[in-house]
């Protein structure tokens, strides 16, 4: 026998117990060493004239013996001379094929697409095997040798001769892999399955380019013999049939006017296992230092684990048609988790592990470009497809909101334009820019109302306020809404009408465009403004002078009425700069500062409710009747009724937001006290 070498028996057995997590990938590393080999040999036929090939036999056959334990792995490539045995099998870490591809980089083309690199793939045998023979015979040589070994000690390699059952009439190596005994931790006889191991080529190698084919059982009808009464029975029998198992030419390998759109849909529903076509199908071809061809998909649903921990993003990972990942997150930035697809570079730098990829450069230039990619085609949606977009949008728009939220605001350029919001003017969605483009003159923010309650949100005082001013008012009713406008804090607008400042500016550009001159636009940043919270500067100077002045009349009436609600209840109670009419609400809270009432709620709903208070101001609308009565009750003295009016005021202007009252007895004995 002869031994390995130290070092190649430490890393065998570091190999075989540590390298691969998943010991099913043997079979891919078996095939894939197979058609390497065919690859070898069909390079060699198209530079040596005496070596006449018949390239449809070409072929690799995987063939489970149930009795003896065994499966083999054979193809009628290049074979290995005793001393190519020696040299590629006898040390670990040799690749024989990289050494092959070195020699031959100048005819190599696109003819062959070599997958071995490192020299430890055929080790893998042994995560499954106990003893491992390769019987093989080299292209041009009559001579048969058999390289067997137990994977710990060492190898013997033995002549087979010609009136051996087990010689190769043909080039090529037959890999018998004599399984494992099954021990109570694991068992090998799903290796000899018909079904496991078609599962697994299919897998692993569905795209490797020569047929892998398979003996398998199926069930016929058996003919009726002619003799058969009318009493006669339909009988079955099981025969064997070879069988092509892999489908080999990969789709994201065709150009795109080849693929129908059925078979694009196809390859998405049985890859990814989903029952409906695909919202977006889109591919990529990337040319230069670093090769890859990607197929993309945004699906037509979330899928129902997709906000849960348990989802994992991520692309098919493909290195020369062989499945590398089946889902390599390192490929799309978390936004944009529901993309699937399939990524394919014989470029793709991989450890010693195909299963653990490094961190490379590569993969960040793919993710970079994949992104942007997935954003053009996001966009073209959005701008001709309307429909599709909003069906998108409703499956996955709150992971774009996240992403902006999530980068603090570093993502609002790429993402920002993306999202969709319902305008409670149109009646529809809109995007940020499309809701800027309809801006009356003069309107400087984006409003918006955060709540849960699309029909509820527009009922509110506030809301209609905005509303009468001639101003959109955005209704969000997700959870992240304001925790992204939050991160956003305001939104870039381009190719505006432009804004003049005085008349006389905005005369001089009426004239120049009456004389032809092309309408002036700019880009303006408008403030993104909850219109729950802080200063929306909607009032008027008149309007708000006027408010200024009855806070100050009103100073007193306004302190009793803060004491009245209580310590902390409200940080202030004044006249409002939002409610301003008559026939407006008498009342409504608002948040300074900043947190707003619905991130307070949202927080506190959490899984784990963080105490985080809004600062609540009690606004009383001037205008209104009440207001009158609130004044005369502060005249009179009579603090139990002004006591009783505020805390009744307090109370529905946060039901109309859509909060919790602290007190809902209280409340209603209130309404009670009024009715007596
Ligand atoms: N079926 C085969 N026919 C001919 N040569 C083979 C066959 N299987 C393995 N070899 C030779 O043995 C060498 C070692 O194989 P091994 O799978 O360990 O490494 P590799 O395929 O070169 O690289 P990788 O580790 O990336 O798979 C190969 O490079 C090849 O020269």
């Amino acid at each position: 026998m002869r031994k390995f070498k130290t070092e190649s028996k430490k890393l065998l057995d570091l190999m075989i117990n540590s390298i691969y997590t998943n010991r099913e990938i043997f079979l891919r590393e078996l095939v894939s060493n197979a058609s390497d080999a065919i690859d070898k040999l069909y390079l060699k036929s198209l530079t040596d004239a005496s070596a006449q090939i018949d390239q449809a036999n070409l072929a690799i056959t995987v063939t489970p013996d149930k009795d003896a334990r065994t499966l083999t792995i054979s193809d009628n490539g290049i074979g290995m001379t005793a001393e190519e045995l020696e040299k590629n099998l006898g040390t670990i870490a040799h690749s024989g094929s990289e050494e092959f591809k070195a020699a031959n980089a100048d005819k190599q083309g696109d003819a062959v697409d070599i997958i071995g690199r490192f020299g430890v793939g055929f080790y893998s045998a042994f995560m499954v095997a106990k003893e491992v023979s390769v019987v093989t015979r080299a292209f041009g040589s009559e001579e048969c040798n058999r390289w067997t070994s137990d994977g710990i000690e060492g190898y013997t390699i033995e002549a087979v001769p010609a009136d051996d059952p087990a010689y190769r009439q043909t080039a090529g190596s037959d890999v018998i892999l004599t399984l494992k005994d099954n021990a109570d931790e694991a068992s090998y006889d799903e290796y000899l399955e018909e079904y496991t191991l078609k599962d697994l080529i299919r897998r692993y190698s569905n795209y490797v380019r020569y047929p892998v084919q398979m003996m398998i059982t199926k069930s016929r009808q058996k003919e009726k013999p002619e003799d058969a009464g009318d009493d006669y029975k339909p009988e079955w029998e099981d025969y064997q049939e070879l069988e092509t198992i892999n489908s080999m030419t990969p789709i994201w390998k065709k150009r795109g006017s080849d693929v129908t759109p059925e078979e694009y849909n196809e390859f998405y529903k049985s890859t990814f296992h989903d029952w409906e076509d695909p919202a977006r199908t889109f591919s990529l071809h990337a040319e230069g230092t670093l090769e890859y061809d990607a197929l993309l998909f945004i699906p037509g649903k979330a899928p129902f684990d997709l906000y849960s921990r348990d989802y994992e993003k991520g692309l098919e990972l493909y290195s020369s048609n062989v499945l590398i990942m089946e889902k390599c997150a390192d490929l799309l930035p978390d936004y944009y988790n529901f993309v699937r697809g399939v990524v394919d570079s014989a470029d793709v730098t991989l450890n010693i592990s195909r299963e653990t990829l490094q961190q490379t450069r590569q993969l960040q230039a793919m993710e970079r470009r994949i992104e942007k990619k997935v954003t053009s085609e996001l966009e073209s949606m959005r701008d001709n497809d309307r429909d599709d977009y909003v069906k998108f949008f409703e499956n996955f728009g709150r992971g774009l909101k996240y992403g902006i939220y999530q980068s603090y605001g570093m993502k609002k350029d790429e993402l920002g334009g993306l999202l969709l919001f319902w305008s409670a003017r149109e009646q529809k969605y809109v995007t940020l820019q499309e809701y800027a483009e309809a801006m009356p003159e003069g309107q400087k923010a984006v409003y918006y109302a955060a709540g849960d309650d699309r029909e509820r949100l527009a009922k509110m005082p506030v809301v209609k306020a905005v509303l009468a001013k001639g101003y959109d008012v955005l209704l969000c009713t997700e959870d992240v809404d304001e925790f992204c406008f939050q991160a956003m804090r305001d939104f870039e607008a381009k190719g505006l009408p432009k804004a003049y400042e005085d008349d006389a500016a905005r005369e001089a550009a009426q004239k120049a465009q009456a004389d032809g001159a092309e309408p002036e636009t700019e880009d303006r940043t408008l403030e993104l403004k909850n219109v729950s919270s802080g200063d929306l500067d909607l009032a008027t100077e008149e309007e708000k002078k006027s408010a200024e002045e009855a806070a100050k009349a009103n100073e007193d009436l306004f302190s009793a009425m803060k004491e009245a609600l209580g310590e902390d209840v409200v940080t202030k109670v004044t006249v409002s700069a939002r409610l301003t009419a008559a026939d407006d609400a008498p009342s409504c809270v608002s948040a300074e500062g900043p947190v707003s009432l619905e991130m307070e709620k949202v927080l506190s709903a959490g899984p784990a409710p963080e105490d985080v208070k809004s600062q609540r101001v009690l606004e009383v609308n001037a205008a209104h009747p009440v207001f009158a009565k609130l004044q005369a009750a502060q005249q009179a003295g009579d603090k139990d009724k002004l006591a009783l009016y505020t805390s009744l005021l307090y109370d529905q202007a946060l039901l109309t937001e859509g909060l919790p009252v602290a007190d809902p007895v209280a409340f209603a004995q209130n309404v009670c006290k009024l009715m007596a």
